[in-house]
């Protein structure tokens, strides 16, 4: 794997059920992406996105083929190694937030930062900056009910921020949000990886968000069908 690769993912397949039921989610499906790009993963409902982005995250094992995450073979890690990397190497977003709603905007941000064992002093100052850089610096001590869906989001992306991650991966993080609430969401998200130089891979329906893509993979059936340059509105 190079230096300048992230994510390397050979040949993988993912069955679902077994015999006459047996559901080919993935089939197959090879790509390498680089430090820095954000790949948008398109495809319809029941293509295969979710279950992609599941197994390059450690979240679920394929049926057969490997993944690699910043050197590390993702397929072949014990599931204590899995929460290793989901702790200091990737970070998530979904679509439905995943806030816990009896904690505050910073304390969400904070969650995973305390499972890292970070000092309390260090913490706060993380939370506070994370908070500033998602446009919520006044929102600490808000709880996700007293915020929009957006703010939710934004909290959301704060905290898959947290121990500063190498690959960022966001499952539909704007299915839930009106579009000029997703776009801004979107905007947020390509800003924070040219920031900080990390990799995200995101999947999503929503045209606004490939078009501030570096790179477009589309899925059918399963099957990567494509993996283009997106084209210039
Ligand atoms: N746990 C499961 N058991 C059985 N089949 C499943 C399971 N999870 C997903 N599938 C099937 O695998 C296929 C791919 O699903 P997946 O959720 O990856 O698609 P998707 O592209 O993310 O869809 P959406 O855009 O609706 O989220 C679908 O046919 C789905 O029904």
């Amino acid at each position: 794997m190079s230096e300048q690769e992230l994510i390397r993912v050979e040949g993988l397949s993912r069955d679902y059920g077994g015999g006459d039921r047996v559901v080919h989610a993935l089939r197959e499906v090879s790509f390498r992406a680089g430090r820095g790009e954000l790949v948008a993963v398109r495809g319809r409902s029941g293509a295969g996105k979710t279950t992609l982005l599941n197994l390059i995250g450690g979240l679920d094992r394929p049926t057969s083929g490997r993944v690699w995450v910043a050197g590390q073979e993702v397929t072949a890690a014990s599931e204590k190694e899995l929460l290793r990397l989901r702790r200091d190497t990737i970070g998530f977003v979904f679509q439905s937030f995943g806030l816990v709603p009896i904690l505050s905007a910073a304390e969400n941000v904070g969650v995973p930062m305390r499972l890292a064992k970070v000092p309390a002093a260090d913490r706060e100052q993380r939370v506070s900056v994370l908070l500033e850089l998602v446009g919520l610096g006044g929102h600490a001590a808000q709880r996700p009910y007293e915020m929009s869906g957006g703010q939710q989001q934004r909290v959301a992306i704060a905290r898959s921020l947290a121990n500063d991650p190498a690959l960022l991966i966001a499952d539909e993080p704007t299915g839930q949000l009106d579009s000029e609430t997703g776009r801004a969401v979107m905007d947020l998200l390509r800003a924070v990886v040219r920031a900080r130089g990390m990799t995200a891979l995101v999947a999503t329906h929503d045209p606004t968000l490939v078009e501030l893509a570096d790179r477009v993979l589309v899925l059918r059936d399963g099957r990567l069908v494509e993996a283009a340059e997106p084209v210039p509105a």
